[in-house]
């Protein structure tokens, strides 16, 4: 699978600081760069892992940019390959130079994520160590951070290799029964076996038990914002946000289409959604808003629902519609005066136009998602999408092994869901291989004797 050629790209943004990093990798990595550039004693001749003062030249002699090179000898590199890191001067036109340089000289113009999947194939990175680079990148809050960063370290890659070794041992001593019905294979069947079907299900369930706080760190809790027209949503998502990013006017049906942003609420990534004002509308433009804004009410981990504090009115959402769901009532536009309406509907009280009570949202959000360190902070592990795909699937499997294992009547059937069951857990970490669970059988029971 690896494949053999030498890639190069540029690891930073275009265009934004001082310095930016280009990476080369492959077999003739530090050959094709060595031509690109000129350094004191040249490029293949630098003690590995030591920045060379040097220049890249192109065909002609002419300088391209004046850079800083490093050479990582494979194995020891990311990928494990053979890297040569250049970091040059910042502008967009000198570093695509630089790159064209190296392409030039022999290297070819790296995939997406082409980096991180070499590492994979060469086994410097499992799967789910992969996935958290990208979950790092795009970290929006500290504990979103720590989630990713406990990842990285191997923590999630490793529990489910432990539950897929447990397992390993089950699929050997049956697929062992199965085939060598002769040999005097101590039955652990029974209470034994079980039990450790049982330990790999209650690990699965645990793991999947974190799928909700990894979504929740991933994309932000989904907060939409709805209420009747002019009372003060698009404000308040700006109010949280501490800038202008929506419009808002005294005109009713401003807010069209549903703008999102997130924000920090105690280390956890709230998105927010504001929505088009609710109300009965001929506008066809604003009928199609509206209609996303009910959309949105139903996809919402939490519901804010804005009223005009300051004048009578209804509420927009019935009993029927909140029952159930993570809700706040959020009464806007304090600084005008209480109506009587709202006296005793309790909710938040804010004003957008004085910045009052804001604080005290933020912290009734977290009240009600129950969003603190001491009820995140300790798991951090958190699964994604894909994990948690895998686990329900194992999670089946098993269930259906187990069925077969207690009837007595089934078990090759038991044998193949085993064996699937440890397929999708391997999928976890990308470690899926059958010579293993060969070697297991002959290696553990000594058959063969
Ligand atoms: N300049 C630079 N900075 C970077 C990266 C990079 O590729 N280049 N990284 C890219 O994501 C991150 C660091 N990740 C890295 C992980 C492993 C190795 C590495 O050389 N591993 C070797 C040696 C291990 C050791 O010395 O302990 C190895 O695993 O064998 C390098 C960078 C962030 N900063
Ligand atoms: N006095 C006062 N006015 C406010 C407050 N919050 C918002 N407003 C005003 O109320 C009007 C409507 O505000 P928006 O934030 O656009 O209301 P909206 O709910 O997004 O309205 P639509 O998008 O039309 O549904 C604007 O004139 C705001 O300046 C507040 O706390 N106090
Ligand atoms: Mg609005």
């Amino acid at each position: 699978m690896i494949t053999g050629d030498t890639v190069a790209a540029i690891a930073t943004a275009p265009g934004v600081g001082a310095v930016s990093l280009i990476r080369v990798s492959g077999p003739d990595a530090i050959s094709l760069s060595a031509k690109a550039l000129r350094c004191k004693g040249g490029l293949e001749s630098q003690p590995e892992r030591y920045a060379v003062l040097g220049k890249v030249l192109n065909a002609d002699g002419d300088v391209v940019d004046e850079v800083l090179a490093t050479v990582f000898q494979g194995p020891r590199s990311f990928t494990g390959e053979d890297v040569v890191e250049f970091a040059c001067h910042g502008g967009v036109l000198v570093t695509r130079r630089v790159l064209e340089r190296l392409l030039e000289c022999g290297a070819r113009s790296a995939d997406p994520g082409e980096f991180s999947r070499r590492a994979f194939e060469n086994g410097k990175l499992d799967l789910t160590q992969a996935e958290a680079i990208m979950d790092l990148i795009s970290a929006q809050t500290d504990m979103a951070m720590r989630a990713a960063h406990e990842q990285l370290q191997g923590k999630l890659g490793d529990q489910s290799e432990a539950l897929r070794e447990t397992l390993l041992g089950v699929v050997a001593h049956v697929e062992a029964y199965i085939d060598f019905p002769d040999e005097d294979i101590d039955p652990d069947t029974g209470a034994a076996m079980l039990k450790r079907v049982d330990d790999v299900q209650l690990g699965i369930q645990k793991m999947l038990s974190t799928a909700e706080q990894g979504r929740i760190l991933r994309e932000g809790v989904r907060t939409v914002i709805c209420g009747e027209p002019n009372v003060g949503k698009s404000s308040l998502l700006n109010g949280l946000l501490g800038y202008e990013r929506a419009i808002v006017s005294d005109i009713e049906g401003t807010t069209r289409d549903t703008v999102e942003e997130v924000i920090n609420v105690k280390g956890i990534p709230v998105r927010l959604i504001d929505t088009a004002g609710v109300r009965e509308s001929t506008d066809q433009i604003e009928q199609q808003g509206i209609v996303r804004s009910e959309k949105q009410i139903e996809l919402a981990d939490l519901i804010l629902e804005v009223v005009d504090g300051s004048k009578p009115g209804q509420r927009l959402l019935t009993e029927e519609q909140i029952n159930g769901r993570h809700h706040l009532l959020v009464v806007n536009k304090t600084d005008l005066g209480q109506d009587n309406v709202w006296g005793g509907a309790g909710g938040v009280q804010i004003s957008c136009l004085d910045e009052n009570g804001l604080d005290g949202l933020a912290d009734a959000i977290s009240d009600e998602l129950l969003l603190s360190e001491s009820t995140w902070g300790g798991h951090a592990m958190a699964i994604n999408a894909r994990h948690q795909d895998c686990l329900k699937k194992a999670g089946e499997f098993l269930s259906h092994a187990r069925e077969s294992l207690v009837l007595n009547t089934g078990i090759e059937f038991a044998s193949i869901d085993l064996r699937e069951a440890l397929n999708s857990i391997g999928e976890i970490a990308g470690r899926v291989d059958t010579e293993e669970i060969l070697g297991e059988i002959f290696g553990s029971f000594c058959i063969g004797k």
